[in-house]
């Protein structure tokens, strides 16, 4: 049997709302214990910085190159991820010693899978050294080089996790709505498929921000003000990214959010959260059947508009939708907690990535490996 490790999987995601921090014990196959979370905000003016460092990163051509200000906003994200990792082993009473791996995913400020060019912003050898923990970090490039889209990585997780699942409710059907949205299909043959499904919560974050001046819809309350403006919707569903047969994995800018004259404040975002929930289902249909259950992850699932039309046009497929909770996960933890179990994987060379997931031609495994005990300890 595989040996059990104890991992802390940190992730910066797409929304750049914060650090997430989980604890996992997993073999990185079916064993997984999961442990305590803590979620570390960043403060507006840290979150404008790295919105900044999305411009910066345009010019990028090669995977390493830091233009502008990425090299000490590096440097500082990782210091940050240092001090989220800190704070969590204070607050659970552990020492660095009874952790045998991070799995760090950094910051991804661009991603070009045409162009098979994905950077996250993230230091392995900096964390290693300020945490004295073993790093495993950049596991998207390998991806890439065995021609896969480098993204998602989340589906061998949520498969581990699938077996809490009843057999009643298969195929099950895993939804992150983070800033972009990306999903698993799972059946009872072991067919898993994963891929990017659409906007999810970022063009209502950068709505709301430009036209009330708040970083979110809490709870999708000002959606609910609203009235979908469906010839607004229809064009973004409309997008080619919906129909191709390739599916392809998003940047964050792939789509952007209305301009402000073609929609008021609540009518875009009932608009766009809308278009949140039918992406979803309009990427189902790509799906080799139609799942019976949908399990929302991600903090997507806490607008309350979005989940009421996520309900409503699954039920039209006879489909029904459930919370992370509902079916017994932490639906904000599971990011954090993928990082982990890919982590320990990483460690013992097992695949992250298969054709279903990313494209890559075969299961590849992935990641850098950095031993905390080689850091100079300064
Ligand atoms: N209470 C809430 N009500 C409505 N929306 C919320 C709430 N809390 C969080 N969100 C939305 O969820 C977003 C963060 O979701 P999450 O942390 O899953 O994204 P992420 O991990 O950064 O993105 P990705 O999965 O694309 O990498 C916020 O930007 C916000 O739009
Ligand atoms: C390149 C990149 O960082 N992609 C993210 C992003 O956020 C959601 C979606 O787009 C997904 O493809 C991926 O993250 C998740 C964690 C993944 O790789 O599974």
């Amino acid at each position: 049997m595989a040996e059990i490790r104890t991992a802390i999987g940190l992730m910066s995601g797409t929304s750049m709302d914060g650090i997430d921090v989980a604890l996992v014990r997993t073999d990185g196959e079916t064993v997984v214990e999961r442990g305590p979370f803590l979620s570390v905000p960043y403060e507006p003016a840290f979150r404008d910085r790295l919105k900044r460092a999305l411009e910066d990163a345009k010019t990028i051509r090669q995977r390493n190159e830091r233009p502008g200000d990425l090299s000490p906003m590096e440097r500082d994200l990782t210091l940050r991820h240092a001090e989220a990792v800190a704070l969590f082993l204070r607050q659970q009473q552990l020492k660095p010693e009874q952790i045998d791996l991070i799995g760090f995913h950094g910051q991804t400020v661009l991603h070009r899978p045409d162009e098979a060019l994905t950077v996250q912003l993230g230091d392995g050898p900096l964390l290693a050294a300020e945490t004295g923990i073993d790093i495993v970090y950049d596991m998207r490039a390998n991806d890439m080089v065995h021609g896969g889209q480098g993204a998602p990585l989340v589906p061998v997780y949520h498969q581990a996790l699938a077996h809490q699942i009843p057999a009643g409710d298969w195929p099950v059907c895993f939804v992150n709505i983070g800033g972009i949205s990306n999903l698993t299909f799972l059946d009872r043959d072991g067919i898993i498929i994963g891929f990017d499904s659409g906007p999810g919560n970022t063009l209502i974050d950068q709505w709301v921000e430009a036209h009330a001046g708040i970083p979110y819809d809490d709870g999708g309350r000002i959606a609910s003000e609203g009235s979908v403006i469906m010839a607004l919707a229809e064009r973004y569903l409309d997008n080619p990214f919906f129909t191709a047969s390739k599916r392809r994995s998003l940047d964050r800018n792939d789509f952007r959010p209305p301009e402000g004259h073609e929609a008021e404040l609540s009518d875009g975002a009932r608009t766009l959260a809308y278009i949140s929930a039918a992406a979803v289902l309009k990427s189902a249909g790509h799906l080799p059947a139609f799942p019976k259950t949908f399990v929302i992850c991600g903090g997507g699932r806490l607008n309350r508009t979005i989940m009421a039309d996520l309900v409503r046009l699954a039920a039209e497929r006879g489909a029904e939708v459930m919370s992370a909770e509902q079916a017994g996960f932490d639906g904000d933890a599971m990011e954090a907690e993928a990082w982990a179990y890919l982590a320990v994987r990483s460690a013992s060379g097992l695949p992250l990535t298969f054709p279903g997931t990313t494209g890559v031609g075969q299961p590849v495994s992935g990641g850098v490996l950095v031993a905390a005990s080689r850091q100079p300890s300064s």
